[in-house]
C-alpha cells in the first residue's frame, strides 16, 4: 500500500533544508514489531505528519524480508535521494540496509517501534520514538552520516548489518525467543526485554560452549569455551548493552569481543559490569578493533546479525566504511 500527501510546508520549501536534500520520504512499517505495538505508533506519527502536510510513501510489510524487498523496489525505481524511514525494531532496520545497501542516493532513519532498537539508540542517537519524529518534523535538527557497515558472508550467503553481528549463545537465545509465544505475551505487557532475561537464565544452565578459532586482520587467535563473539559496528547490542563502548560507526573499523571460560555464575556477573565497563577487565574477555576478522566454531552454533537469524558455525566478515547514508541528530 502506497500513500503520497503534499509536499512542502506552509511557509515554503527552505524549512525542508535536509528532507528536502532527500526529495523522496518513504516510511517501510512492521505491523507485527511489539506485537502490533508499531501500529499504534505509526497511527499517532501519521497523524503529525499530515498535521504538517508532509508528502510520503508508505508501505507494509507483509511477511518477513519484505522490508528488504520494498527498500529495494523504491530505490530501483529512482535515483532521486530518497529517505526510507523503518517504523519497527531493529529487524526491520536490518532488512531495510540489506535492500539499501548499493543504492548510494538512499538514506535510513527508524522510528523505534520493536523491542530492542540499538539502530536508534546507538547510530541515529534519538532518545525515544518522540525525539526520533523530531528528526522529521524539526529537519534543521537533522544531520545525514555515511556510516560503516559490516558485510558478512556465512554458508555462501553474504548480507550486511550495521549495528552488530553475534555468533554463540547469544544468537542461540534470539532464535529461542521469535518461536516462543512467551514472546508476544511479554511484548502485549511491553515487558519484550524481560523475555530475553528469562532465555538468557534458562539457556546458560544448558548450553554447550564450543571452541572457536577467530582470524582478525590476519591473526589467529583460538578461544575455548566460547559463549559468544559479537561484531560491532557500534556501542549497543541486545536492546541496550553497551558491551563495545569504544565502537564507533564512521571510523572504518569493527569492533571484536569475546567471551569465553567463564562459569553460567560468572557470564550473568559480567553482563552486571557492564553497566561500568568493567567488563573490559575480565580475562576472559578479549576485545579487537579491526577491518575483518573470520570466525569458525568447533560445533554447529547460531549467527544473528542486527537480532536477525542469517547464519550458523563460519562467517567471514568485513567493514565497508562510509557505505551507508543514515540519518542522526545534529551533534550539540
Ligand atoms: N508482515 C510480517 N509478517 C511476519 N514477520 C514479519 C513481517 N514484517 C516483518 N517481519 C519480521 O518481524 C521480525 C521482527 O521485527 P523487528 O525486529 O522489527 O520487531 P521487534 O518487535 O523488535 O522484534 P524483535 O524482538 O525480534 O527485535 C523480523 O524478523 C522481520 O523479518
Amino acid at each position: 500500500m502506497s500513500r503520497m500527501m503534499n509536499l512542502k510546508s506552509e511557509d515554503g520549501e527552505s524549512e525542508l533544508k535536509e528532507i528536502s536534500k532527500a526529495e523522496k520520504v518513504y516510511f517501510i512499517i512492521n505491523p507485527i514489531a511489539q506485537n502490533g505495538g508499531s501500529m499504534k505508533i505509526w497511527t499517532d506519527v501519521e497523524m503529525l505528519l499530515q498535521q504538517e502536510r508532509m508528502t510520503y510513501g508508505v508501505y507494509f510489510t507483509e511477511y518477513k524480508g519484505h522490508a528488504r524487498k520494498l527498500a529495494a523496489d523504491i530505490l530501483s525505481g529512482s535515483r532521486i535521494p530518497s529517505l526510507i524511514i523503518a517504523v519497527g525494531g531493529d529487524g526491520t532496520v536490518h532488512e531495510v540496509i540489506n535492500g539499501a545497501a548499493g543504492f548510494p542516493q538512499a538514506m535510513v532513519g527508524s522510528i523505534p517501534a520493536g523491542s530492542g532498537n540499538d539502530f536508534v539508540r546507538g547510530l541515529q542517537k534519538s532518545k525515544n520514538m518522540k525525539h526520533a519524529l523530531k528528526l522529521l518534523l524539526q529537519p534543521a535538527s537533522m544531520q545525514v552520516k555515511a556510516v560503516d557497515i559490516g558485510k558478512a558472508i556465512s554458508g555462501g550467503k553474504a548480507f550486511y548489518f550495521v549495528n552488530s553481528l553475534g555468533i554463540g549463545v547469544d544468537a542461540e537465545i534470539t532464535a529461542e525467543v521469535n518461536q516462543s509465544p512467551w514472546k508476544k505475551r511479554f511484548n502485549s505487557l511491553k515487558m519484550g526485554k524481560l523475555v530475553y532475561i528469562y532465555f538468557f537464565m534458562k539457556k546458560i544452565l544448558s548450553y554447550k560452549r564450543t571452541d572457536m578459532q577467530v582470524e582478525v586482520d590476519g591473526v589467529t587467535h583460538l578461544f575455548s569455551k566460547v559463549w559468544f563473539i559479537v561484531v560491532s559496528n557500534q556501542p549497543y547490542f541486545g536492546g541496550g548493552i553497551k558491551i563495545l563502548p569504544e565502537a564507533k560507526s564512521d571510523d572504518g573499523y569493527l569492533d571484536v569481543l569475546a567471551v569465553h571460560q567463564l562459569t553460567p555464575i560468572q557470564l550473568m556477573l559480567m553482563f552486571i559490569t557492564v553497566f561500568w565497563g568493567g567488563h573490559q577487565t575480565i580475562k576472559q574477555v578479549r576485545s579487537y578493533k579491526c577491518r575483518s576478522v573470520s570466525i569458525r566454531s568447533a560445533q554447529p552454533v547460531l549467527i544473528q546479525a542486527d537480532g536477525e537469524i542469517e547464519g550458523n558455525t563460519e562467517v567471514s566478515v568485513s567493514v565497508i566504511a562510509h557505505k551507508m547514508n543514515i540519518v542522526t541528530h545534529q551533534e550539540d
